[in-house]
């Protein structure tokens, strides 16, 4: 297996799948600028050693349908291999070095079984993003020779901004582990953390963007109520969630000191946070995080029939 330029096989290249294609792309393009001394587009761009650059020999795609792959020819152009259907599976994953595995976890175990598949695994890296499909399970539907590694990441992963945790088994070569943490690293930020903690992070890290979403909607509709046309609220509310949040990133500060420092006695902000206060937005968030947690656990499970007694 090669891990200095592998071809990496997208098992399911729907919406994750695209993102991380996106992103790797993005990155080899940025690299590609330093390295002729063009502008970089990122800090970090410039800080990373050559050596550290992720440059894939390729990538393969792999869909369910051939509607799908005819419309991800589109997208991805000459970017990726399209391939699709059971005998696109077992040759995509053949002709790879390293296999994400990004179906919806229901079909994880059916795709990771089927005839074939097995063998084409053989001395090679399975990275599985699917929500709730524990290590032991990929072990289980792979032979002792796949190297199997849990990852979670997120949509922004598409803009190089993702966040992604990463987990494996006590027995992983540090090789593989370090390998995927520079698949993701070139994603955005990336870390390793213990497999129970993964149903939580899928739902602040994974789940995060479409909460966010929601916030900053919410926050952009209270523009326009008080009669900002709507592309400057949305605008205003994306640059203050954006701001917010490097702020803590960068200077590490305690999000309620930053939160105290914008709010004067007697002014509009303590106004406002009361507000937000008396509609228990805390509760209501964090809830949110531990309900999304609770399923993210359940979905690698099989499901019963819905009479089953
Ligand atoms: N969306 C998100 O924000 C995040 C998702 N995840 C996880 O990532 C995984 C993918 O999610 P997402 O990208 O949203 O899902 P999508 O539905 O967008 O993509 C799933 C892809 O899997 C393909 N597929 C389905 N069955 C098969 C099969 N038998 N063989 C090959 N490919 C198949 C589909 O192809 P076709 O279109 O032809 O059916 C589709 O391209 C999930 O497990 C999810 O838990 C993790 C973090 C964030
Ligand atoms: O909603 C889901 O199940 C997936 C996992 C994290 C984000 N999307």
């Amino acid at each position: 297996m090669s891990l200095n330029r592998p071809t990496i096989c997208i098992l399911g290249c729907g919406t994750m799948g695209v993102a991380i294609i996106r992103g790797t792309l993005d990155s080899m393009e940025s690299d590609s600028k330093i390295i002729s001394g063009v502008t970089a587009s990122r800090d970090d761009d410039r800080q990373c050693g050559q050596e550290e650059l992720l440059r894939p020999a390729g990538f393969i795609a792999c869909v369910s349908h051939e509607e799908s792959a005819n419309k991800l020819r589109k997208v991805l152009g000459d970017h990726a291999r399209v391939l699709h259907g059971e005998a696109g599976n077992v040759q995509g994953v053949s002709g790879a070095d390293v296999i994400l595995l990004c179906t919806k976890p229901q079909v994880a175990k059916a795709v990771l079984s089927a005839p074939g598949i097995k063998e084409a695994l053989t001395d090679k890296l399975l990275v599985s993003i699917c929500a709730g499909v524990t290590i032991e399970q990929l072990q289980s539907w792979t032979t002792p020779t796949t190297t199997v590694i849990r990852a979670m990441p997120n949509t922004p992963c598409k803009i190089r901004e993702g966040m992604t945790v990463l987990s494996c088994g006590p027995n992983t070569a540090a090789q593989y582990l370090t390998f995927t943490s520079k698949i993701f690293s070139t994603l955005g930020r990336c870390r390793i953390l213990d497999e129970k903690h993964l149903d939580a992070v899928t739902a602040l890290a994974g789940s995060g963007p479409a909460f966010a979403c929601v916030m900053l909607e919410a926050l952009a509709d209270g523009g326009v109520m008080m009669g900002l046309p709507r592309d400057v609220a949305t605008e205003l509310a994306a640059q203050v969630l954006q701001g917010a949040a490097r702020m803590v990133l960068t200077t590490g500060d305690h999000p309620a000191a930053i939160k105290d420092s914008v709010t004067t006695p007697g002014g509009c902000t303590i106004a406002g946070l009361l507000t937000m206060e008396d509609g228990r937005i805390r509760s209501t968030l964090a809830r949110t995080i531990q309900e999304a947690a609770t399923v993210a656990s359940t979905l690698g499970r099989d499901k019963k029939p819905q009479n089953d007694e």
